[in-house]
């Protein structure tokens, strides 16, 4: 009913600059190879080999929970979202390649002075 319709629930500032960096760490996985989590039927195996498994929009819920305190466990996800594509995939397979290619983009995107700058605006 309209009295338990939750209200619009606002976005805080790091919640803003936390879906801003998503959005633009995720053009760069133009084949949306992080867009969701890696299944066992994807890939054979995935879920006993891989520990800790992040994609996109597990970030995204994480960010709508307010889980993120800070910038920097942005990149901490970020980085283990790649590196588990590399660790499960062999180095000639795209999936090992075109996270290697992310990893690397997306460092430039979440570089210290970039998110030192950002905190400024966000404090
Ligand atoms: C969500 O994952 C996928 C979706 C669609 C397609 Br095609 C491939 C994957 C995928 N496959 C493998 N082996 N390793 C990955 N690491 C991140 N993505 C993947």
């Amino acid at each position: 009913s309209e009295l338990d319709k939750r209200e619009e629930r606002e976005q805080t500032p790091l919640q803003e600059a936390l879906n801003q960096l998503i959005r633009q760490l995720q053009r760069k996985d133009p084949n949306a190879f992080f867009a969701f989590p890696v299944t066992d039927l994807i890939a054979p195996g995935y879920s006993s080999i891989i520990k800790r498994p992040m994609d996109f929009s597990s970030m995204k819920d994480k960010v709508k929970k307010e889980c993120y305190h800070s910038l920097d466990e942005l990149k901490v996800d970020f980085r283990i979202m790649c590196e588990n594509a590399m660790i499960y995939n062999k180095p000639e397979t795209i999936y090992h390649k075109a996270a290697r290619k992310l990893l690397h983009s997306g460092m430039k995107i979440l570089n210290q002075e970039r998110l030192d700058s950002l905190k400024q605006s966000i404090d």
